[in-house]
């Protein structure tokens, strides 16, 4: 998952792009990247590393003018390389750069189109870079020396023939103005908010409402599937629906662990699905394993967990005891690139209050279990400093099946539950007892806060891709190109390309 974010402003904004990108860095934490315009020039930072790293105030201080767009990455197509950091820049036609977060599932076919047939060249392996080409080359193809919205709407409509997956996506054309679009299916987040300043009003895009209101706007709603905003240099809105057909199905995963539990998305409040989650895994339990369940204690396993965990001991009428303590300064283990990365920093990131575990029953919670990793060192860490019996639940049903659209999950064989029962990877983490959510209560969970919603994109649990075009084949090549050891591989070949001086 990536964050993006664009603004278009009445006065210069580069510290409010980076301080959007320092509440969405939760969405990525491999690089960052701001562009911004003045007068026809453009002025672009991105590196890899966490936002506080990648600009420095020497950085800060070039990037001028009052719109921009930014972005943290979190890679799910391409390498690592500070080559594939966003956003990116493509100088023809007018000038355009993207920010994108999602991932593209037919990047590879398209890239050979764009090479072909419409004889542009793409530098990296990122599917980003293919969809701005593919952007760029269909506004392009309508000839216009000033493009107008419609122009540019049409241009995304055609974005919407060509590509399939998931995009939320903001971009800038240089000298027209700041665009944002999201795929047919409204697969990944993007919502919008305003600010009336004494020169007219500002307008924002971002991944979370969160980012928005943080910086003093107000939020005016996400932006519907297929639908397409643009906001022109003299500060004038447009939005237009480009896509023909649309079927909702927003990524539950975002509820799950994504995204920040003060945002709003798609009209559901983050926070409360994940109170619904617990208060629904209660039940479960108080169903499965009774009244008498013996659980002396509910500990969470921060920090996405704790939402669930409160409601779920609520529920149980039973204590919440925070019993791990997190290192504050090191950031989200599941999003970071390899294996072995991971299971270090969980070590290093909690560590247990021993006094809440010494000779007790206590039941773990977590949002999710993915591959495992932090489950398992928990549970040891549990036993280790006296638990009696250690339970373990998860917010989320069983993830057996790689996710492609914008989540870092490709491979089968690096999920933990994949082609196991629930006994067996209770036995493989080493609980004394499991508990998965059911996947229709993690919908409903859901989609009690928004009912108009009829479908969720769900397919790390059941295997169903809403987008219709990916089958077994390319889940192989997906997993033979993108499993941890193939990773690893993936050198830092490309070269970069402008940057403001480092
Ligand atoms: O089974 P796994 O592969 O370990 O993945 C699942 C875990 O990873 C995430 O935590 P993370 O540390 O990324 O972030 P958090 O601090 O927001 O909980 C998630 O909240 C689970 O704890
Ligand atoms: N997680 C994401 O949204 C990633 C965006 C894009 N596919 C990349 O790898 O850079
Ligand atoms: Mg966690």
């Amino acid at each position: 998952m990536c964050g993006i974010v664009g603004i278009a402003g009445k006065s210069p904004v580069n510290q409010e792009l980076y301080d959007a990108l320092t509440v969405l860095q939760h969405r990525g934490q491999d690089a960052a990247g701001i562009v911004t315009v003045q007068d026809g020039r453009l002025f672009l930072r991105k590196d890899n590393g966490m936002v506080r790293d990648v600009f420095h105030t020497r950085h800060m201080l070039r990037l001028i003018g009052n719109f921009g767009i930014g972005h943290v990455r979190y890679p799910t197509a391409g390498s690592s390389s500070s080559a594939e950091a966003q956003p990116f820049y493509v100088n023809s036609p007018y000038g355009i750069t993207l920010a994108h977060n999602g991932n593209l599932t037919n990047a590879h076919d398209i890239a050979k189109d764009l090479f072909r047939t419409d004889l542009r060249h793409i530098n990296t392996d990122s599917d980003s870079e293919v969809l701005l080409n593919v952007f760029a080359h269909e506004l392009q193809d309508l000839g216009k020396l000033q493009p107008t919205e419609d122009d540019i709407f049409k241009a995304v409509a055609a974005v919407h023939q060509r590509c399939r997956g998931a995009y939320a996506v903001v971009a800038m054309i240089t000298g027209y103005g700041l665009l944002g679009f999201r795929d047919p299916h409204g697969i990944r987040p993007i919502i919008y908010g305003e600010r009336e300043t004494p020169n007219g009003k500002e307008y924002i895009i971002a991944s979370e409402s969160v980012a928005i209101t943080s910086l003093g706007y107000q939020v005016v709603r996400d932006l519907a599937p297929g639908e397409a905003i643009f906001i022109n240099n003299e500060g004038q809105l447009f939005t237009r629906q480009c896509a023909q057909a649309t079927t909702f199905a927003p990524c539950i995963f975002e509820y799950v662990y994504f995204a920040r539990p003060d945002s709003r998305i798609d009209n559901i409040s983050v926070y409360k699905s994940r109170l619904r989650m617990g208060e629904k895994l209660a039940a479960k339990i108080k169903r499965e394993w009774g009244e008498n369940h013996g659980i002396d204690v509910v500990i969470p396993i921060p920090d996405t967990s704790r939402t669930a965990a409160l409601e779920l001991a609520n529920n149980l009428n039973v204590k919440y005891r925070e019993g791990f303590m997190k290192n504050r300064y090191i950031g989200r283990t599941f999003i970071m690139p390899g294996q072995s990365q991971r299971k270090k920093s969980v070590r290093q990131k909690l560590s247990p209050v021993e006094l809440e575990f010494k000779g007790k029953n206590v039941l773990l919670v977590d949002d999710s279990i993915v591959r495992g990793t932090t489950c398992k060192e928990i549970i040891q860490m549990a036993r280790d400093v006296g638990a009696r019996k250690v339970f373990f639940a998860s917010a989320a049903p069983p993830v057996r099946y790689p996710n492609v659209y914008g989540i870092d999950m490709p491979a089968k064989g690096e999920l933990i539950a994949h082609g196991h029962t629930e006994q067996e990877v209770c036995d493989l983490i080493g609980a004394d007892g499991l508990i998965y959510q059911d996947l229709d209560d993690l919908i409903a969970s859901a989609r009690e806060g928004n009912p108009e919603i009829t479908r969720f994109d769900c397919s790390v649990f059941n295997g169903e891709y809403v987008t219709g075009d990916i089958d077994d084949a390319y889940l192989e090549r997906l997993e033979r190109s993108r499993n941890d050891g193939a990773k690893r591989k993936i050198e830092n070949v490309t070269i970069d390309l402008p940057n403001v001086q480092g």
